[in-house]
This record gives structure tokens, C-alpha cells and sequence, in this order.
């Protein structure tokens, strides 16, 4: 019985990923991921280089999953115009400006040495 929850929580993980992934930025940052893994491969990084990228990406997609969630609550708590709606979309779509910028000054520095 507890398997089977464990198996169900997992397939709500996988709708959720799915669903997420049809998202306009969403779809932005998975391109992203996938032509840096093509760029990492192709420059052929270190183990560590790898580490730091493989979290960065995951980060950033992890980070837009969870503010498409808070537009989700939102959207549905407050369907009408609400000062405090704009401020709870407006700070979780900053997160994830904040750490998009962090992660290509991050990329800069892994790939622009090897590239210069
Ligand atoms: N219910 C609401 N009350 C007040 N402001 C809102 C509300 N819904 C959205 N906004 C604001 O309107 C602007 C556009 O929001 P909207 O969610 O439509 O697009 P977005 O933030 O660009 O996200 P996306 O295009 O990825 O769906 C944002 O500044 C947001 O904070």
C-alpha cells in the first residue's frame, strides 16, 4: 500500500514536470539546458564543471516550476486584479530572474576561458 502511494506521488511528479514543460519560459529554459549540455560536450569539461552546470540547470528549471506554481495559486486564489496578486507574481518571477542571471555569469565562467 505505502509502494503504491510512492508510485502515485511519483507519477503526480512526472504530470507535474510534463505540464510544467508546456509553460512559454519554461520551454525557454529547457532549450537553454539542452544547448549547454551540446556547448559542456562539446568543450569537453571537467567533473566538477559538469557538477556546477548540472545543478545550475536544474536550479533554474526547478525555480520556474515552482513560480509557474505560485501563478497557478494565484490565478486561481485571485482571478480578479489584486495588489497582493501582482506582488506574489511579481517576487517569484524576480527568483527566477535573479538566479537566470546567476547561471549565465556562471556559464560565462566555466566556458568563456576555454573558449578564449
Ligand atoms: N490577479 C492579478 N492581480 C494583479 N496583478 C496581476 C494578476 N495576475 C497577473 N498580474 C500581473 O500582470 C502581469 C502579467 O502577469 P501574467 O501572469 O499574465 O504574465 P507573466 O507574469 O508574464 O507570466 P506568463 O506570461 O509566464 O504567464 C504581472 O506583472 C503580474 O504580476
Amino acid at each position: 500500500m505505502r509502494m503504491r502511494n510512492f508510485f502515485r506521488s511519483f507519477r503526480f511528479a512526472f504530470e507535474g514536470i510534463l505540464l510544467a514543460s508546456k509553460e512559454r519560459n519554461m520551454r525557454f529554459h529547457l532549450v537553454s539546458a539542452v544547448i549547454v549540455v551540446i556547448a559542456g560536450l562539446w568543450t569537453r569539461l571537467s567533473a566538477l564543471e559538469w557538477l556546477v552546470l548540472i545543478i545550475t540547470i536544474a536550479l533554474v528549471i526547478g525555480l520556474e516550476m515552482v513560480n509557474t506554481a505560485i501563478e497557478y495559486v494565484v490565478d486561481m486564489a485571485s482571478p480578479d486584479f489584486h495588489p497582493m496578486a501582482k506582488a506574489a507574481k511579481d517576487v517569484a518571477a524576480g527568483a527566477v530572474l535573479v538566479f537566470a542571471i546567476a547561471s549565465v555569469i556562471i556559464g560565462l565562467i566555466i566556458f568563456l576561458p576555454k573558449w578564449i
